[in-house]
């Protein structure tokens, strides 16, 4: 395997070992003791390679959108083209640093537009910019790829997922809306082992590595591009995308609501402001939620920067599981819980979507039975008013 990118350098780092401790056996996942401290080591090296390349991608294609003066800003193109991208390296990535292994990957995009009449010129540019991101990847012979080669990557993503064998699951670029804003996106990349999440990766080219409560004090001079990593049964990791070593993070550990802050989706048509606005009251939190795009919040939150991260979608949405297994991994590696409304863990091994009760919860482990029956009660008040 070949591993060239500056943010892979310092990735052998001993850490002990560390599943958080959780009040019901229904949290635990795969038990320390039935996996070695290097079993997803080269699934690991070959994620963080995929997620940075893909970043990449994605940051000369959002500063082009940002730069252009004609271009409009709700105008698709741009982000079709970084998704699509954003996909295809990741997909290649992947399925060449790990040849020997049998290949899954789940993932939001496929090639059907792409195949249309009208096409071959949003192709070409998605072929360009692919071949120009892998250029320095001289241990690819395949390169550079052929239009057609990009179309096979993209279609590789057409995984179902489900309870048995390893599936990659892919977000190319979570936080579209976020991406076309020049705010927050991610790109987010899990494994599923069995249906179980067992290593996630985030990259969140637009997230400053000081923690997002300093950033008015520190302002500019912080750093921006991180780069979360997780490995279960081996902790959270957060790196510069281009190149610091990696330091091993936590969750916040605040007990009292008073003090804590919470994350929501920046997009008000992704989680019910009104509803989380109750929770937050009736729990005693008394900062204002802080609203940002993408799995970036969960990489915020596992190193700390709030306590909590509340997303009720409106009736009818269903989740899919490249919009939270990276996420969920990273921060349950920090020690954090996630679970739906009523407690219950997330559930990857049923395919593409999650099965939930409401929305999906995220803290640590003094705040979740609080929050949770204030989320109750808040559901139970807002039914009663309908
Ligand atoms: N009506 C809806 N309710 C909840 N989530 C939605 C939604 N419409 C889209 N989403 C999801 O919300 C994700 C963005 O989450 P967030 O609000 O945290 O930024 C989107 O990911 P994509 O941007 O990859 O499509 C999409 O999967
Ligand atoms: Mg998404």
């Amino acid at each position: 395997m070949y591993i060239t990118l500056s943010c892979l350098r310092a990735t052998t780092i001993v850490v002990p070992t560390l599943i958080p401790k959780t009040k019901t056996s229904t949290f635990s996942l795969i038990t320390s003791s039935s996996l070695s401290m290097s079993t997803y080591h080269k699934e690991l090296a070959a994620a963080k390679k995929a997620a940075c390349l893909a970043a990449r991608l994605c940051q000369k294609v959002q500063k082009s959108l940002l730069q252009s003066d004609v271009q409009a800003k709700l105008d698709k193109s741009p982000v079709t083209v970084a998704d699509y991208g954003s996909q295809a390296v990741v997909s290649f990535v992947l399925e060449h640093e790990l040849s020997a292994e049998p290949f899954s990957l789940v993932a939001e995009e496929d090639s059907g537009d792409l195949r249309k009449d009208g096409s071959q010129e949003t192709l070409d540019r998605i072929t360009m910019l692919v071949n120009d991101t892998l250029a320095n990847e001289n241990a690819y012979s395949a390169l550079p790829l052929s239009a057609e080669n990009v179309l096979t990557a993209i279609d590789k993503g057409i995984s179902e997922g489900g309870p048995v064998g390893r599936h990659w699951v892919l977000d190319p670029i979570d936080g579209t809306k976020g991406f076309l804003r020049g705010d927050q996106y991610a790109i987010a990349l899990a494994l599923l082992d069995r249906g179980r999440v067992v290593l996630g990766v985030l990259a969140c080219p637009n997230l400053s590595l000081a923690s997002i409560g300093m950033q008015t004090q520190q302002s500019s001079a912080s750093q921006i591009g991180c780069l979360f990593s997780a490995v279960i049964g081996e902790g959270t990791f957060m790196q510069s995308l281009d190149g610091s070593s990696p330091v091993k993070v936590n969750v916040s550990a605040i007990e009292n609501p008073e003090e804590a802050s919470f994350f929501e989706s920046f997009e008000a048509a992704h989680s019910l402001h009104d509803l989380t606005s109750s929770i937050a009251k009736k729990l005693g939190v008394k900062a204002p939620p802080v609203r940002i795009d993408s799995q970036a919040k969960y990489g915020a939150l596992s190193r700390g920067d709030g306590a909590i991260y509340l997303r009720f979608p409106h009736a009818g949405y269903r989740e899919k599981i490249w919009d939270h297994a990276a996420g969920s991994i990273v921060v349950t590696e920090a020690g954090g819980l996630v679970t739906d409304a009523a407690g219950n863990p997330l559930d990857f091994s049923k395919g593409k979507y999650l099965d939930l009760y409401h929305g999906i919860v995220a803290t640590n482990q003094k705040l979740m039975p609080s929050l949770l029956k204030a989320i109750q009660e808040s559901i139970d008040e807002k039914a009663s008013s309908l």
